[in-house]
């Protein structure tokens, strides 16, 4: 079974619906922060900043440790260096892997075509649309005229049309997705807010049970964790509360 059909419509169905992004400047920190989470429970993100810092290895040492990762580098390149980069990525052995949507539809296409090739399991391959930090005055300022929701739509239409499995969308379009693109289409949602916490940079947010209830299949949660007194308690409630 591929990793895609583990993904998707029945997601709500399963466990490790939490994702938690470990934006750490060291492999320790981020390892440190793993010894408290429990893989059984959630799996765990590899952003920009603690790939950058700490490169392959701490990819590979959440993994002997038993987490499934997702590696979010967001490649966003021409065709040819943005699939061999995602061929990378699933040579590490990855459980899911981004692109930016707005790379195009050759780029995720050629993206999607290399793990064909890839030994063993392919990662989940998803597209982000519009980053959760920004809103529709931040899509103004690029030119863009449409409403976030519109802009989302269409390129989620646009990943969902060059093959891949999902998207990467806040909770608020999640329902949308389902609706208009089939309840197989992966969602994952970052911006997730507990009530009462701090938005920080985040623009679109839900809270953990608003983003189950619109059909969101993963939520990427991070500082509400990380930053938290006490990060293992702070997961575990926010299982709780959506289980
Ligand atoms: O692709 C992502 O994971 C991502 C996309 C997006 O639109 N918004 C977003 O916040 N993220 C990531 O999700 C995480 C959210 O972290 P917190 O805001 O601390 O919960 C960060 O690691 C972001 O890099």
């Amino acid at each position: 079974m591929s990793n895609s059909s583990l993904a998707g419509g029945n997601a709500s169905s399963a466990t490790k619906q939490i994702i938690v992004a470990l934006d750490y400047d060291c492999a320790q920190d981020a390892l440190a922060m793993g010894k408290l989470l429990d893989p059984s429970q959630c799996r765990v993100k590899v952003g920009k900043e603690l790939f950058t810092a700490a490169g392959p290895a701490v990819v590979e040492g959440l993994q002997t440790m038993g987490f499934e990762v997702f590696l979010d580098l967001k490649f966003h390149d021409i065709p040819n260096t943005c699939a061999k980069a995602v061929k990378a990525a699933a040579e590490l052995g990855v459980w899911m892997v981004n692109v930016h949507a707005s790379g195009g539809e050759k780029m995720m296409a050629a993206a999607k075509d290399v793990l064909t090739g890839v030994s063993g399991r392919a990662p989940i391959l998803i597209g982000v649309t519009v980053l959760t930090s920004m809103s529709g005055d931040d899509l103004a300022s690029l030119g863009l005229t449409v409403s976030t929701e519109q802009q989302v739509m269409k390129l989620a239409a646009l990943v969902q049309k060059s093959g891949l499995d999902g998207v990467v969308c806040s909770a608020q379009e999640a329902q949308q997705i389902k609706q208009q693109l089939g309840r197989d289409f992966v969602t994952v949602t970052p911006g997730i807010r507990p009530a009462g916490s701090d938005a920080n940079d985040q623009v679109r947010i839900t809270t953990p049970e608003q983003a189950i209830s619109m059909g969101s299949d993963y939520l990427v949660v991070g500082r509400p964790i990380t930053q938290a007194p006490e990060p293992k308690l702070a997961c575990q409630q926010i299982i709780s509360s959506i289980s």
